[in-house]
């Protein structure tokens, strides 16, 4: 079965991009075929696919993803913006849109040639560990609508190779948790390394950038309202909690790529 693809990427958090209007092609996106086209060597690769399919109400459009090992989460903040790149690049949507996905409805619009997505109200759970190569560090963790745990270092390269996901608390993060190390840069700038869950180390995650932001804010006691920037190994994005208790997160949205895949 030939079915078609699009490749793009958010400061270097690549995704595949299955066109699936009526949810007829994918059915409900077997794991095995998520893994074949994620893979480096012998598929498109890509950290995640981002399924394309309209709102179960007819009304819009559901992001599905998933992460390259196949499991599901219930955002991803770089992804929905190169979602939303697609919508309006091949599906003739307007700015600004809503999107759905497993953490409710997001609304992204254009922010000159970058796009910034609303993520909603974080949620700050307390304090956690995490640990690598028996080397461990103090955590916060933050829920973007899937699970972080932001833990300050003094050097990115202290996190190691990070070839295996961070230990941490299975009764903190029963489900697995996207693990952020984070430097300071300057005044309300930092840079970050992430180990996702389910897609290893990657060079970007919008939803650990702005857990990041929310951290950072917390531990500098910055008023709402002040923009963060997160360097990121991809690029950078940028993070402001506003004062209605939103984050509000703009970057880069790429489309690289179309064809027809047999995987
Ligand atoms: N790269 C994404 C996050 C993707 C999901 C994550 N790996 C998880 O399992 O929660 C982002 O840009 O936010």
């Amino acid at each position: 079965m030939s079915y078609p693809f699009l490749k793009g990427h958010g400061t270097e958090n690549d995704f595949v991009v299955l066109p699936d209007p009526d949810g007829t092609v994918h059915g409900d996106l077997p794991a095995e075929r998520v893994r074949a086209l994620c893979d480096r060597r012998a598929g498109i690769g890509a950290d995640g696919v981002l399924r394309a399919v309209r709102a179960g109400d007819g009304d819009g459009w559901f992001m599905d993803y998933r992460n390259s090992d196949g499991s599901v989460s219930e955002m991803c903040g770089n992804g929905i913006r190169v979602f939303a790149r697609y919508l309006h690049d091949h599906q003739g949507e307007s700015f600004p849109m809503r999107i759905g996905t497993r953490d409710g409805v997001k609304v992204l619009d254009r922010a000159g040639q970058e796009l910034t997505a609303d993520m909603g109200t974080p949620q700050v759970l307390g304090e956690t560990k995490v640990s690598v190569d028996g080397r461990g560090w103090a955590a916060l963790h933050v829920s973007m609508g899937n699970p972080h745990a932001v833990a300050f270092v003094d050097d990115l390269d202290d996190a190691g190779h990070l070839l295996e996901a961070p230990e941490h608390d299975p009764a903190v993060y029963p489900d697995g948790v996207n693990v952020e190390f984070v430097v300071r840069r300057g005044e309300h700038h930092v840079a970050m390394r992430v180990h996702e869950r389910g897609a290893g180390e990657t060079r970007s995650c919008g939803t650990g950038a702005c857990a990041v932001a929310v951290a950072t804010a917390l531990a500098d006691g910055a008023p709402r309202g002040t923009a963060y920037r997160v360097d990121v190994p991809g690029g950078t994005l940028h993070v402001t909690w506003t004062d209605d208790d939103r984050i509000l997160m703009t970057g880069p949205a790429v489309l690289v790529a179309q064809g027809q895949t047999d995987l």
